[in-house]
């Protein structure tokens, strides 16, 4: 554990698509009561514990997003990408996706599967690491201790085999 990340800290960016600027007060009875910003303070907490920096971001504008999915590429760099309504949408970011070297953890804090069927074809999945999908705003943190995990920076979950 370590209070203060290493220079050579590997930074895990925290990518959000549209609309979840507005989680705590979009349809919380779906996402839940806590903020982006709340997601952000654990995030930071979680970071100072693994000994790695995590920055978060959110955008409604696509070509933002993509524009970040670029420049995580050419730095190498571990992705949380909660794609929002891009996921069954849009080509463009999977694309953009598909160069990521590092990690990509495909984000939903609802369960896409128990919700509308168009919510059920993902884009992103077939070039993501991995999906969490459901576990609320929890899903955040454990996706960024995978990453982390990954990166060699914390213990496995669950312990050495
Ligand atoms: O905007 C979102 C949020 C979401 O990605 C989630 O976090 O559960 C699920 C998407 O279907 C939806 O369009």
């Amino acid at each position: 554990m370590s209070e203060h990340p290493a220079d050579d800290a590997p930074t895990i960016l925290v990518l959000n698509g549209p609309n979840l600027g507005r989680l705590g007060k979009r349809q919380p009875e779906v996402y839940g009561s806590t903020t982006l910003a709340d997601v952000d303070a654990g995030l930071q907490r979680l970071a100072a514990e693994l000994g790695v920096r995590v920055e978060l971001r959110q955008t409604d504008a696509e070509h933002e997003m993509i524009g970040w999915v670029h420049a995580a590429a050419d730095a190498r760099q571990p992705v949380v990408l909660n794609p929002g309504g891009w996921t069954h949408t849009s080509v463009a970011l999977r694309d953009a996706c598909a160069e990521l070297v590092a990690g990509l953890v495909e984000l939903h804090v609802s369960n896409v599967h128990a919700r509308e069927d168009f919510r059920r074809h993902s884009y992103i999945t077939p070039v993501a690491t991995g999906v969490v999908a459901g576990l609320g705003v929890e899903g955040y943190g454990l996706a960024v201790r995978f990453l982390a995990q990954r990166a060699g920076r914390a213990p496995r979950v669950g312990g050495d085999a």
